[in-house]
Parts: structure tokens; sequence; C-alpha cells
């Protein structure tokens, strides 16, 4: 289980006193995640999730702390840092940064129809559209497309005859992109939008967590991330009726653009990359760990079955 960093009852007791919240009643470490220590807390004052931030710049803190304020403040359904009595909204714990956010309700659903589709898409276009343009805060990615590069030419090397050609195909795209700079429509990007970081209470889409891969970018990006995660089927293969479905929901609150059309297909596999890599590095540095590992090779599939998209945006909508 991916539980970085343990913690006992009078550690958290200690911790959790200056929120004004009541007695521990309850504490649990949870499997499932893969990136960050995370706790369920039962207070008196009600139930909660601790996050441990094990990865990434303590000084990028500020600005998720942020954005969850002006996502919750736009009425999406996200978490947000709970201030303790004197206001502080980040502390440290066990040498981490910390976090005490609310439990959202609901579960992940592991097999997404179109209509859950349909809702993940409509909370895309809500959340782009609540830091679009000017609302944007910015942040460069830490996995962005320089990032892609350069890990996906130190590991090239280190992958087989199949796999190599397939990801250097695409680390050509990615040189391309970064000459280009084309200029798609940026917003906040969540940078992470699978499954299981999505809560349904029955068909209703109830909560959206783990921002801690957002960052400022291309909206179109993010969308790619997402429609590769939610509207693939078991070989990798884009399922069509979801895909036309998180689409057509995403695209009731934004138009696409002539230049996001002609590269949606790039852009597609440009999101294997991105997780394939970090995948491939997550797989190396916590090999025989009891760590939740996501398998590489499901998106060197997806990629594979990216080099053609049967998929347009649907421009006129
Ligand atoms: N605010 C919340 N409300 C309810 N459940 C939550 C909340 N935050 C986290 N969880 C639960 O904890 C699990 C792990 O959280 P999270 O996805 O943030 O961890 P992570 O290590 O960053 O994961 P990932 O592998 O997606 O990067 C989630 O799958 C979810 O079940
Ligand atoms: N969602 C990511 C893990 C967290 O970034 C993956 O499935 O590889």
């Amino acid at each position: 289980m991916s539980v970085f960093t343990p913690l006992d009852r009078p550690t958290l007791e200690a911790f959790l006193a200056p929120y004004g919240l009541g007695r521990l009643r309850d504490f649990r470490g949870i499997a499932e995640g893969s990136e960050n220590t995370n706790y369920f807390i039962s207070l008196e004052g009600g139930e909660f999730v601790l996050t441990l931030v094990e990865r990434g710049p303590v000084a990028e803190m500020p600005f998720f702390i942020e954005l969850l304020d002006v996502l919750h403040d736009a009425d999406l359904p996200v978490p947000y840092a709970v201030r303790t009595q004197d206001g502080q909204a980040l502390r440290q714990l066990a040498g981490k940064p910390a976090l005490l956010q609310p439990r959202l309700a609901g579960r992940h659903e592991r097999a997404p129809n179109p209509h859950h589709c349909s809702e993940v898409g409509h909370l895309l276009g809500h959340l782009h559209r609540a830091t679009a343009g000017e609302r944007c805060i910015e942040r460069a990615s830490d996995r962005g497309l320089t990032w892609m590069l350069a890990e996906g030419e130190r590991l090239a090397p280190s992958l087989d005859a199949t796999a190599r050609p397939l990801l250097e195909r695409t680390l050509a795209e990615i040189r391309e992109l970064l000459a280009e700079q084309p200029p798609l429509p940026e917003a906040n990007l969540h940078g992470d939008l699978f499954r299981d970081n999505v809560m349904f209470d029955g068909p209703q889409l109830s909560g959206v967590i783990d921002f801690y891969n957002a960052s400022s970018g291309w909206m179109l990006y993010d969308l790619a991330i997402t429609v590769n995660d939610w509207c693939s089927t078991e070989e990798g293969a884009l399922d069509l009726p979801r895909a036309w479905a998180l689409l057509a929901a995403y695209a009731a609150d934004r138009h696409f653009t002539p230049r996001e059309a002609e590269l949606w297909p790039v852009l597609l596999r440009v999101a294997c990359v991105r997780f394939w890599l970090s995948r491939l590095i997550a797989a190396q540095a916590f090999a025989g760990q009891d760590v939740l590992i996501h398998d590489p090779a499901e998106f060197q599939q997806r990629l594979a079955a990216r080099q053609q998209t049967p998929l347009e945006l649907p421009l006129t909508l």
C-alpha cells in the first residue's frame, strides 16, 4: 500500500488539535494512490483526508491551495485546504507539507459508460472555463514537454525493439511542438483526471481530487489526458461512444479552434507518453517495495493504438 509516511495516534492528535474540530475518532492509511501519503481522518467535527505531499517542491504548495480555493468558489466539487483556527492552510507533518481537506462522498467508477464520460467532460469544461485566460494561475508543469523529451531520450535506449521506435516517433512530435509553441488556448489543468481521481455518488459526479499535477497550459492536453483514461478499451483503443459523450459535454462549454482540431491526434499521443514515462520511472524507483505501481505497458499499448485516431474534435458543436 502507498502510505510512504506511517503516523501514530499521538502525532496525529497533536497535528489536528489546532483545527478545533474535536476529538480524533478514527484514522486509517489509504492504500489507493501512488504518489502521496493519504489518511482518512474521522474527527468529531466531520470526515477529512490528510495528505502528506511526498513529491514536488514545497514552494509549489501555495499554488495548489489557491487553485482549489478558486475552484471551490466556482462551485466545482473539489476538496480544499481546511484552515486551522489561526488561519493556516499549509502545515508540516513528519517533515512533509501537509493539508487537511474535507472528505468527498462517492466512489471511483472503474467501468465508465458514456453517461459517466459525459459527466467528466462537463466537469473538465467547467474547470477550464473557471480558470481560462486572465483567471489562469501560472504554474509550469514539472512533467511538461521538456521533461518528456529529457526523460524519453534517457529511457529510450533501455526499451525493446517495439517500444523504442514507438516512443521515438512521439518524441519527434514533442520536439516539433517545443519548436513551434502553437498558440492553443490555455487555462489551469488538472493534469491527472483519471478514473481514480473522480468520485461518483450514484450516477452523479460528486468529486474531483488529487490536484498535485495541476498546472497552467493547453486545455486540449488536459482533455487528451482525460480521454485516454476514461475512453480507452482494455486493449488501449478509443471507445468511440464514450469519447463522443465526453467531447460533446466538454464542447458545450467551449468551442475548439481549428489548430486544436489539427493537433488533437498529436496531443493524444503526447498524453500517452507523459504517463508511460512517469510509470516507467516509478516502476524503477519502487521496484520490490510495497507501493502501488501502475503498469507502464498500458500506456505503451494506448500509444500504439493512437497512431491512427478515428476521433475528430466536434468543431461545430
Ligand atoms: N478529499 C477526498 N475525499 C475522499 N477521498 C479521497 C480524498 N482525497 C483522497 N481520497 C482517497 O484517497 C485515494 C488516494 O488519493 P490521491 O489520488 O490524492 O493520492 P495520490 O497518491 O496522489 O494518487 P495518484 O496515484 O492518483 O497520484 C483516492 O483514490 C481516494 O480514494
Ligand atoms: N494517474 C497516474 C498516477 C498519478 O500521477 C497514472 O495512472 O499513472
